[in-house]
């Protein structure tokens, strides 16, 4: 399998800080999305910085289509687009003055694609930037990562506070990016039921460290929640499951295969999970 994005023992640490990457290791196939998951200060925007050098790293490697990201490979990241939370254009451009700025800063800025993106997202060319709403100036950042020639979108957040019409845009938008194979997106999103819809991969990340990286249809599909009451669970292997937690009267038990699980325990009910049950239980419950 070739990889546009390889994460290596990757390990941050931040000065006067307890937290930590802590051997932070992943990869994103090339043609696929992988969505990025984790509670609140879990590390995606730290591991999104150190993917893309802006902050020190303390040990590891980054690899961008098989070749070492370093200060001495400045050009490897224009192969990279990126859509950050806070995005920082200058206030008082429109998107057709940003668009000839960047036009002179990337070899490969493509303007007809741009300016299709802006029509196709409706982004008002002539308004400057300061008075676009926070849905519009996501638009914008996200048109501008895809019209310079990258061929990896590191999406932070992009989609966090957009209204679910302006939302099923932007993720048709990325899975026609990764249509040819040959583009791929790393995205974190709080709002997992997008992930659902398009992504391949899901990685999970807690307190610094990956604590599940697997296909997002081996999730939605093999994976399960079995719920029993206590007395069933003292009969149940620990092998048998990844995470458990009582809730009430009940133990809920997240298992990596239902139907193997159904066969053995067959008076235990097996629901399917959701991203956010497989998260919960797995920073929440006891291993
Ligand atoms: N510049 C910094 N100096 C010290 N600590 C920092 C710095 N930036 C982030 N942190 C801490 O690192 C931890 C991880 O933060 P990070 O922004 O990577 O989390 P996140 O998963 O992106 O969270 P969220 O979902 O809330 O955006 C947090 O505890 C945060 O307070």
């Amino acid at each position: 399998m070739n990889y546009c994005l390889e994460v290596k023992n990757l390990s941050t640490a931040y000065a006067g800080s307890h937290f930590h990457l802590d051997n932070v290791s992943f990869s994103v196939p090339q043609g696929s999305i992988m969505g990025f998951v984790g509670e609140n200060g879990a590390g995606k925007t730290t591991t999104f910085s150190s993917i893309l050098n802006t902050i020190r790293r303390d040990s590891g490697k980054i690899e961008i289509f098989g070749e070492e990201m370093t200060d001495e490979q400045p050009d490897i990241r224009n192969h990279i687009g990126v859509v950050f939370d806070a995005i920082n254009f200058p206030g008082d451009l429109t998107a057709d003055k940003l668009a000839a700025v960047f036009k002179d800063i990337y070899q490969k800025w493509d303007d007809d694609l741009f300016q299709n993106l802006i029509r196709r997202l409706q982004v008002p060319a002539h308004i400057k930037v300061k008075d676009l709403s926070r849905g519009m100036t996501m638009k914008l950042a996200t048109a501008v990562a895809m019209s310079h020639g990258a061929k990896l979108l590191l999406l932070d957040e992009a989609t966090s506070g957009l209204d679910p019409v302006v939302r099923e845009e932007m993720l048709d938008l990325f899975l026609e990016f990764v249509e040819d194979e040959e583009h791929s997106i790393l995205m974190s999103s709080h709002i997992t039921s997008d992930l659902e819809k398009i992504a391949d991969y899901i990685t999970f990340i807690h307190n610094g460290r990956i604590i599940l990286t697997e296909k997002k249809d081996t999730l939605l599909y093999k994976y399960g929640i079995a719920r029993c009451k206590s007395e069933q669970f003292q009969i149940v292997d620990k092998l048998e499951y990844l995470a458990y937690r009582k809730r009430g009267l009940q133990i809920e038990m997240l298992i990596s295969d239902k139907a193997k699980f159904a066969k053995k325990h067959r008076e235990i009910i097996i629901d399917d999970i959701t991203i956010d049950e497989i998260m919960l239980l797995l920073v929440k419950g006891d291993q």
